[in-house]
């Protein structure tokens, strides 16, 4: 194939057929109790869609955490003439870090929802029992914070989070910190929680769900190229759908929650509980014409191929394609 070749893509592409067919041939089919614990998690996920589309997912990146492993070992055979040197004063060798897997895509495209139902999935496999989730919504700048920085209409974008504080964040995971604590958003306050944070403990894979995490480095001021969280990701998952149908999901949440959460008093929204249909049809509409849709166009979508696997949705959040990327 010459390199003017229209076909010639850095990914293997795969339909819904060929993808499920895989499920055959995975280890560790579904038990009755994982069907019980994954309807569970409270979401109206089909349970053929999991057994065929996120099980052999799952395989698949327990293929990718093994490969890591034997990776991390022959290294470590590699560094040991250094240990011995020093008479087992200098220990060269490091423990191995948390396998980090990113999963990016637009507001209510189901990044969520990919996220942990992964979580329980990766957690059957012998190797990966300790599987934590991090949503980068906890970097957002608080209210006061945005209100500061002109921002309360850009929330999502790049620019409203605390990106230093996410980059070291998943730095220390990376560099093997024993214990790294994380800021908690509420999507019923819409504002971070004072006092509350999550602590990662070293686990065996981390997930970090969130808008932008497959954005490059910005250029310093120096000029120097700096880092992103991308560049200590292991593996990384692009959740992607037409624009109208996420827009469909995104309006439909709205409405379910409107008649649930929103009815909290506590809830940011709980002004709009009492809105008709059509009007919440509307201000959903345009909250997401003004914030979520310019923030996919301009900072999202453009993310989409720096991902290790590109999970295409249809209209009922059924996968229909598999982009994976060639080693
Ligand atoms: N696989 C799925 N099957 C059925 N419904 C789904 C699936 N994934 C997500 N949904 C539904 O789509 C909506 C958006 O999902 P989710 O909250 O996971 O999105 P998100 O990308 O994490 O959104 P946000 O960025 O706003 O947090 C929810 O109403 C959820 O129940
Ligand atoms: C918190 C985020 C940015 C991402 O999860 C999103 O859910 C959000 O609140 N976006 C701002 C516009 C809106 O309220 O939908």
């Amino acid at each position: 194939m010459g390199v003017n070749d229209y076909n010639c893509t850095p990914f293997v592409e795969l339909d819904r057929d060929s993808w499920s067919r895989l499920a055959e041939s995975t280890p560790l089919p579904l038990t009755s109790d994982d069907v019980t614990r994954l309807a569970g998690l409270g979401e109206r996920i089909d349970l053929k869609e999991v057994a065929e589309v996120y099980l052999p997912l799952s395989r698949l990146l327990n293929l990718y955490v093994g490969g890591k492993g034997q990776l991390h070992q022959a290294t470590q055979t590699f560094l040991s003439p250094l240990s011995e040197d020093s008479g087992g004063k200098n220990s060269h060798g490091a423990k191995r870090t948390p396998f980090v897997i990113g999963v990016a895509g637009s507001v209510a495209v189901g990044k969520s929802t990919t996220a942990r139902l992964l979580r329980e999935l990766l957690a059957r496999w012998p190797d990966t029992p300790r599987v934590e989730l991090l949503t980068t919504d906890g970097f957002l700048y608080s209210n006061a914070e945005l209100e500061r920085r002109g921002l309360m209409g850009r929330k999502g974008f790049p620019e409203s989070y605390d990106r230093r504080a996410l980059l070291r964040f998943v730095s220390a995971v990376k560099s093997g910190a024993r214990e790294v604590r994380a800021p908690v958003y509420s999507h019923l306050t819409y504002d971070i929680v004072p006092g509350a944070e999550i602590v990662v403990r070293q686990p065996d894979v981390l997930i970090v769900e969130g808008l932008n995490v497959l954005q490059p480095a910005r250029p310093r001021l120096d000029g120097r190229q700096g880092l992103a969280v991308s560049d200590f990701f292991d593996f990384s998952l692009y959740v992607d759908a037409k624009t109208p149908d996420v827009r469909n999901w995104y309006i439909d949440r709205f409405l379910s929650l409107r008649t649930g959460a929103f009815a909290n008093p506590e809830s940011f929204f709980h002004r709009f509980s009492s809105l008709s249909d059509e009007e919440a049809v509307n201000l959903a509409s345009e909250i997401w014409a003004s914030i979520n849709e310019p923030n996919l166009v301009e900072n999202v979508l453009p993310t989409r191929g720096r991902a290790t696997l590109v999970l295409t949705k249809g209209p009922q959040h059924d996968v229909r394609r598999m982009l994976l990327r060639k080693l």
